[in-house]
């Protein structure tokens, strides 16, 4: 355990995966031998990073064999003298609605790390930067990793270009200070609670404009803090990101390779 308060951890599994096209909800899709969400509550609990898991499932799943229900009712009966809580809650319409629904179940918390269970792979390292930075008293703080492509502006054609092609150019981004931003994201539990009960009054522009919850601190002057992410953190949202999963669980390229993850 990272320090004698309490740590509360989010996973958000309760998100359909039209994107990945399974026809059944992303976290129940199989990586390997087991299902997405099996693999994140692994990489949680490996962590040692969490006092009380609390797991969001799609909404009006009902347990039963076969389900995401069954899927967590099976790893805490192989966890039972674990010293951490697991609970689900029902996750809602969108990813903010899901983690508003389970930071009301976490209360008493002190901090609290928000993670995707699409990113099913995350070293324990980076759980653990995430919420060292916390215990070190930052109130907002995220994992990410340098952007490796040449970022453009682009803007969509409506001229007789747009035969050419449908987007043209209109400017450089420097990448050197661009971050591609990943999970778990860390929080003074205060803070989140306080930035998602606030939420609840943007439109549905706004809303959709918030794919993170470190947006929402930001836009309270809350200062953000970043760790280093990892490439293994990758997020399954479309089949190729399945592929390249299930070729990061075979092994770092089969002894070849000398890197960090
Ligand atoms: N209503 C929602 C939507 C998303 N998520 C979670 O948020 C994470 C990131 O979402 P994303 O990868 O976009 O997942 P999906 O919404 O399932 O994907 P898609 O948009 O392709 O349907 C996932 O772990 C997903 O389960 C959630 O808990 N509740
Ligand atoms: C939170 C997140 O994983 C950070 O990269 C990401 O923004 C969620 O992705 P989504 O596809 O927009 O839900």
């Amino acid at each position: 355990m990272t320090s004698d308060s309490r740590t509360g951890v989010v996973v958000l599994a309760a998100g359909s995966g039209q994107r990945l096209g399974f026809g059944i909800p992303k976290a129940q899709v199989l990586l390997g031998e087991e299902p997405i969400l099996r693999h994140a509550l692994a990489g949680v609990v490996a962590a040692s990073v969490a006092d009380r898991i609390v797991v969001a499932l799609p909404h009006g799943e009902k347990p039963g064999p076969g389900t995401l229900h069954e899927v967590v009712e099976v790893f805490l009966a192989e966890h039972r003298d674990a010293e951490w809580e697991l609970s689900v809650v029902e996750g809602g319409a969108t990813r903010a609605d899901s983690v508003a629904r389970a930071l009301s179940a976490l209360d008493g918390v002190e901090r609290v790390l928000v993670h995707d269970a699409a990113r099913p792979l995350v070293p324990v390292q980076v759980f653990q930067r995430v919420a060292d930075a916390l215990v070190a008293g930052a109130r907002a703080v995220i994992p990410a990793i340098p952007v490796v492509d040449t970022i453009k502006q682009v803007h969509t054609s409506h001229g007789a270009d747009a035969d050419i092609s449908p987007e043209l150019v209109t400017g450089n981004i420097a990448r050197e200070s661009l971050r591609a931003v990943q999970t778990p994201q860390g929080f003074s539990y205060a803070a989140l609670k306080a930035a998602h009960d606030d939420a609840q009054y943007l439109d549905d522009k706004q809303a959709e404009a918030i794919t993170d919850d470190a947006m929402l601190l930001e836009s309270r002057g809350v200062p953000v803090h970043v760790v280093a992410g990892s490439t293994y953190s990758l997020k399954i949202t479309t089949p190729v990101d399945l592929i390249l999963a299930e070729g990061l669980l075979e092994g770092p390229l089969a002894g070849r390779w000398m890197g960090e993850a």
